[in-house]
Protein backbone atom coordinates (compact mmCIF):
# COMPACT_ATOMS: atom_id res chain seq x y z
CA UNK A 1 0.00 0.00 0.00
CA UNK A 2 1.30 3.49 -1.00
CA UNK A 3 2.09 6.00 2.05
CA UNK A 4 -0.71 8.44 2.45
CA UNK A 5 0.67 11.32 3.65
CA UNK A 6 -2.12 12.41 6.65
CA UNK A 7 -4.30 15.80 6.28
CA UNK A 8 -5.79 18.08 9.13
CA UNK A 9 -7.88 20.48 7.65
CA UNK A 10 -9.60 23.01 10.02
CA UNK A 11 -13.14 24.24 8.53
CA UNK A 12 -13.68 27.87 10.27
CA UNK A 13 -17.45 27.91 8.97
CA UNK A 14 -18.34 31.47 9.76
CA UNK A 15 -16.40 31.80 12.15
CA UNK A 16 -13.26 34.44 13.13
CA UNK A 17 -12.85 38.35 12.31
CA UNK A 18 -9.77 39.45 10.49
CA UNK A 19 -8.04 40.31 14.18
CA UNK A 20 -8.76 36.49 15.32
CA UNK A 21 -7.82 35.16 12.21
CA UNK A 22 -4.36 36.94 12.02
CA UNK A 23 -4.10 35.73 15.53
CA UNK A 24 -4.61 32.31 14.66
CA UNK A 25 -2.56 32.21 11.72
CA UNK A 26 0.58 33.73 13.81
CA UNK A 27 0.13 31.12 16.57
CA UNK A 28 0.38 28.65 14.58
CA UNK A 29 2.52 29.81 11.34
CA UNK A 30 5.76 28.30 12.98
CA UNK A 31 4.88 25.26 14.58
CA UNK A 32 2.69 23.10 12.74
CA UNK A 33 4.92 20.10 11.12
CA UNK A 34 6.39 19.99 7.79
CA UNK A 35 4.17 19.95 4.55
CA UNK A 36 6.07 16.87 3.65
CA UNK A 37 5.09 15.20 6.95
CA UNK A 38 1.43 16.59 7.31
CA UNK A 39 -0.87 18.62 4.67
CA UNK A 40 -2.07 21.42 7.28
CA UNK A 41 -5.28 23.05 5.89
CA UNK A 42 -7.20 26.27 7.24
CA UNK A 43 -10.70 26.17 5.16
CA UNK A 44 -11.46 29.83 5.68
CA UNK A 45 -14.17 32.33 4.78
CA UNK A 46 -13.99 33.92 1.40
CA UNK A 47 -13.36 37.27 2.46
CA UNK A 48 -10.39 36.35 4.82
CA UNK A 49 -8.77 33.92 1.95
CA UNK A 50 -6.79 36.50 0.63
CA UNK A 51 -5.34 38.05 4.46
CA UNK A 52 -4.23 34.70 5.22
CA UNK A 53 -2.99 33.97 2.02
CA UNK A 54 -0.65 36.63 2.66
CA UNK A 55 0.63 35.42 5.82
CA UNK A 56 0.49 31.62 5.70
CA UNK A 57 3.65 30.04 6.98
CA UNK A 58 5.44 27.52 4.25
CA UNK A 59 3.97 24.73 5.84
CA UNK A 60 0.63 26.06 6.41
CA UNK A 61 -2.22 25.81 3.37
CA UNK A 62 -5.52 27.37 2.89
CA UNK A 63 -8.94 26.58 1.24
CA UNK A 64 -12.48 28.26 0.81
CA UNK A 65 -15.49 26.49 1.89
CA UNK A 66 -17.84 26.81 -1.20
CA UNK A 67 -17.65 28.18 -4.91
CA UNK A 68 -20.09 28.33 -7.68
CA UNK A 69 -19.00 25.87 -10.44
CA UNK A 70 -19.14 28.61 -12.94
CA UNK A 71 -16.01 31.16 -14.05
CA UNK A 72 -18.27 34.19 -13.32
CA UNK A 73 -21.93 35.96 -13.83
CA UNK A 74 -24.65 37.83 -12.17
CA UNK A 75 -24.52 35.74 -9.10
CA UNK A 76 -24.68 38.01 -6.26
CA UNK A 77 -23.15 36.67 -3.34
CA UNK A 78 -21.33 34.11 -4.83
CA UNK A 79 -17.93 33.39 -5.72
CA UNK A 80 -16.13 31.76 -8.60
CA UNK A 81 -13.43 29.03 -8.73
CA UNK A 82 -11.41 31.94 -10.33
CA UNK A 83 -11.99 34.17 -7.73
CA UNK A 84 -10.95 31.54 -5.41
CA UNK A 85 -8.13 30.67 -7.44
CA UNK A 86 -6.74 34.52 -7.47
CA UNK A 87 -7.24 34.77 -4.13
CA UNK A 88 -4.90 32.29 -3.69
CA UNK A 89 -6.47 29.40 -2.19
CA UNK A 90 -5.34 25.59 -2.67
CA UNK A 91 -8.42 23.99 -2.05
CA UNK A 92 -11.83 24.26 -1.75
CA UNK A 93 -14.75 22.15 0.14
CA UNK A 94 -17.10 20.91 -1.81
CA UNK A 95 -20.71 18.98 -0.46
CA UNK A 96 -19.91 20.28 2.77
CA UNK A 97 -23.47 18.75 4.61
CA UNK A 98 -24.15 22.47 5.87
CA UNK A 99 -24.06 23.38 2.59
CA UNK A 100 -26.27 20.29 0.96
CA UNK A 101 -29.15 20.57 4.02
CA UNK A 102 -28.98 25.03 4.12
CA UNK A 103 -28.46 25.43 0.63
CA UNK A 104 -29.68 23.02 -1.69
CA UNK A 105 -26.41 21.88 -2.60
CA UNK A 106 -27.20 18.61 -4.60
CA UNK A 107 -24.71 15.61 -6.07
CA UNK A 108 -25.44 17.14 -9.23
CA UNK A 109 -23.73 20.85 -8.19
CA UNK A 110 -21.31 18.55 -5.98
CA UNK A 111 -20.49 17.28 -9.20
CA UNK A 112 -20.47 20.68 -11.68
CA UNK A 113 -18.23 22.49 -8.75
CA UNK A 114 -15.67 18.83 -8.48
CA UNK A 115 -14.94 19.38 -12.35
CA UNK A 116 -14.71 23.41 -11.93
CA UNK A 117 -11.96 22.50 -9.03
CA UNK A 118 -9.86 20.71 -11.23
CA UNK A 119 -10.27 23.12 -13.94
CA UNK A 120 -8.73 25.94 -12.08
CA UNK A 121 -6.44 23.09 -10.49
CA UNK A 122 -8.02 23.46 -6.80
CA UNK A 123 -7.77 20.47 -4.83
CA UNK A 124 -11.32 19.06 -4.16
CA UNK A 125 -11.77 18.30 -0.40
CA UNK A 126 -15.28 16.37 -1.34
CA UNK A 127 -17.65 15.77 1.81
CA UNK A 128 -20.09 13.00 1.89
CA UNK A 129 -21.92 12.13 5.26
CA UNK A 130 -25.33 9.91 6.07
CA UNK A 131 -27.78 11.15 7.85
CA UNK A 132 -28.96 9.67 11.21
CA UNK A 133 -31.94 7.90 9.68
CA UNK A 134 -30.06 6.99 7.11
CA UNK A 135 -27.51 5.17 9.24
CA UNK A 136 -30.33 3.52 10.95
CA UNK A 137 -32.38 2.24 8.70
CA UNK A 138 -28.87 0.13 7.14
CA UNK A 139 -28.47 2.53 4.17
CA UNK A 140 -25.36 4.29 4.70
CA UNK A 141 -23.44 2.23 2.15
CA UNK A 142 -25.79 3.03 -0.39
CA UNK A 143 -26.49 6.91 0.30
CA UNK A 144 -22.18 7.04 0.25
CA UNK A 145 -22.20 5.32 -2.96
CA UNK A 146 -24.97 7.13 -4.72
CA UNK A 147 -22.89 10.45 -3.21
CA UNK A 148 -19.47 9.12 -5.30
CA UNK A 149 -20.77 8.05 -7.82
CA UNK A 150 -22.52 11.78 -8.88
CA UNK A 151 -19.44 13.89 -7.56
CA UNK A 152 -16.65 11.66 -9.78
CA UNK A 153 -18.78 11.57 -12.92
CA UNK A 154 -16.84 13.09 -15.66
CA UNK A 155 -13.91 12.96 -13.25
CA UNK A 156 -10.51 11.14 -14.38
CA UNK A 157 -8.48 8.71 -12.30
CA UNK A 158 -5.56 10.83 -11.97
CA UNK A 159 -8.14 13.81 -10.49
CA UNK A 160 -9.47 10.85 -8.68
CA UNK A 161 -6.01 11.10 -6.91
CA UNK A 162 -5.58 14.28 -6.18
CA UNK A 163 -9.01 14.78 -4.48
CA UNK A 164 -9.35 14.70 -0.56
CA UNK A 165 -12.65 12.47 0.44
CA UNK A 166 -14.13 13.76 4.33
CA UNK A 167 -16.98 11.37 5.33
CA UNK A 168 -18.74 13.07 7.70
CA UNK A 169 -21.65 11.48 9.41
CA UNK A 170 -24.35 14.14 9.37
CA UNK A 171 -25.53 13.38 12.58
CA UNK A 172 -22.01 13.34 14.29
CA UNK A 173 -21.58 17.21 13.15
CA UNK A 174 -21.22 19.73 16.25
CA UNK A 175 -23.37 17.30 18.21
CA UNK A 176 -20.50 16.16 20.93
CA UNK A 177 -21.61 12.54 19.03
CA UNK A 178 -18.60 10.84 17.26
CA UNK A 179 -18.72 7.91 15.58
CA UNK A 180 -16.68 5.20 16.79
CA UNK A 181 -12.96 5.04 15.72
CA UNK A 182 -14.02 1.27 14.58
CA UNK A 183 -17.29 2.98 12.66
CA UNK A 184 -15.74 5.47 11.11
CA UNK A 185 -12.57 2.88 9.99
CA UNK A 186 -15.49 0.55 8.80
CA UNK A 187 -17.50 3.24 6.77
CA UNK A 188 -13.99 4.80 5.52
CA UNK A 189 -13.10 1.53 4.19
CA UNK A 190 -16.38 0.96 2.39
CA UNK A 191 -15.70 4.85 1.01
CA UNK A 192 -12.61 3.15 -0.56
CA UNK A 193 -13.82 0.10 -1.95
CA UNK A 194 -16.00 2.54 -3.84
CA UNK A 195 -13.16 4.64 -5.30
CA UNK A 196 -11.34 1.15 -5.93
CA UNK A 197 -14.67 -0.02 -8.08
CA UNK A 198 -14.66 3.40 -9.76
CA UNK A 199 -10.79 4.08 -10.44
CA UNK A 200 -9.22 0.24 -9.27
CA UNK A 201 -6.50 -0.08 -6.44
CA UNK A 202 -4.06 1.90 -7.37
CA UNK A 203 -6.68 5.24 -7.12
CA UNK A 204 -7.97 3.58 -3.74
CA UNK A 205 -5.02 2.94 -2.05
CA UNK A 206 -3.39 6.68 -2.39
CA UNK A 207 -6.70 8.58 -2.32
CA UNK A 208 -6.58 10.36 1.19
CA UNK A 209 -10.06 9.64 2.97
CA UNK A 210 -10.45 11.88 6.21
CA UNK A 211 -13.38 11.97 9.11
CA UNK A 212 -14.79 14.36 10.19
CA UNK A 213 -17.67 14.80 13.15
CA UNK A 214 -17.03 15.77 16.86
CA UNK A 215 -13.22 15.62 16.15
CA UNK A 216 -11.35 16.83 19.45
CA UNK A 217 -8.24 16.46 21.10
CA UNK A 218 -8.81 14.04 22.97
CA UNK A 219 -10.27 11.70 20.29
CA UNK A 220 -7.80 12.36 17.63
CA UNK A 221 -5.06 9.85 18.05
CA UNK A 222 -7.78 6.91 18.32
CA UNK A 223 -8.81 8.26 15.39
CA UNK A 224 -6.17 8.66 13.65
CA UNK A 225 -4.65 4.93 14.72
CA UNK A 226 -7.84 3.30 12.60
CA UNK A 227 -5.92 1.95 9.33
CA UNK A 228 -8.15 3.73 6.68
CA UNK A 229 -8.54 7.32 8.43
CA UNK A 230 -5.74 9.57 6.77
CA UNK A 231 -6.67 12.99 8.56
CA UNK A 232 -9.88 14.73 10.19
CA UNK A 233 -11.78 17.73 8.94
CA UNK A 234 -12.08 19.66 12.12
CA UNK A 235 -14.94 22.30 12.55
CA UNK A 236 -15.74 23.95 16.27
CA UNK A 237 -12.25 21.95 17.97
CA UNK A 238 -10.25 23.59 15.41
CA UNK A 239 -11.00 27.42 15.84
CA UNK A 240 -8.24 27.21 18.70
CA UNK A 241 -4.65 27.52 17.54
CA UNK A 242 -4.01 25.19 20.44
CA UNK A 243 -5.93 22.31 19.69
CA UNK A 244 -5.11 22.72 15.44
CA UNK A 245 -1.43 21.91 16.87
CA UNK A 246 -2.39 18.91 18.78
CA UNK A 247 -4.35 17.70 15.58
CA UNK A 248 -1.40 18.55 13.64
CA UNK A 249 1.12 17.14 15.74
CA UNK A 250 -0.59 13.68 16.30
CA UNK A 251 -1.40 13.30 11.97
CA UNK A 252 2.55 14.10 12.16
CA UNK A 253 2.82 10.47 14.42
CA UNK A 254 0.76 8.42 12.63
CA UNK A 255 2.02 5.24 11.29
O1 LIG B 1 -16.34 20.50 8.53
C1 LIG B 1 -16.32 20.09 9.69
C2 LIG B 1 -17.40 19.31 10.20
O2 LIG B 1 -18.63 19.88 9.90
C3 LIG B 1 -17.26 18.90 11.62
O3 LIG B 1 -17.60 19.93 12.52
P1 LIG B 1 -17.38 19.69 14.09
O4 LIG B 1 -15.93 19.26 14.23
O5 LIG B 1 -17.66 21.00 14.72
O6 LIG B 1 -18.30 18.59 14.49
Amino acid sequence: MSKRIPVIAANWKMYKTKDEALAFIFAVNEKVPARTEVESIICAPSILLNLLVKREGENLRIGAQNMHYLDEGAYTGENSPLQVKSAGAEYILIGHSERRSYYNETDETVNLKMVAAFKHELTPILCVGEVLSERESGATKAVLDQQLEKAFLNISAEQALNTIIAYEPVWAIGTGKTATPQMANETIKDVRAKVAALYGNEVADGIRILYGGSVKPDNIKVLLEESDIDGALIGGAALDPNNFLVFTEAASNKK
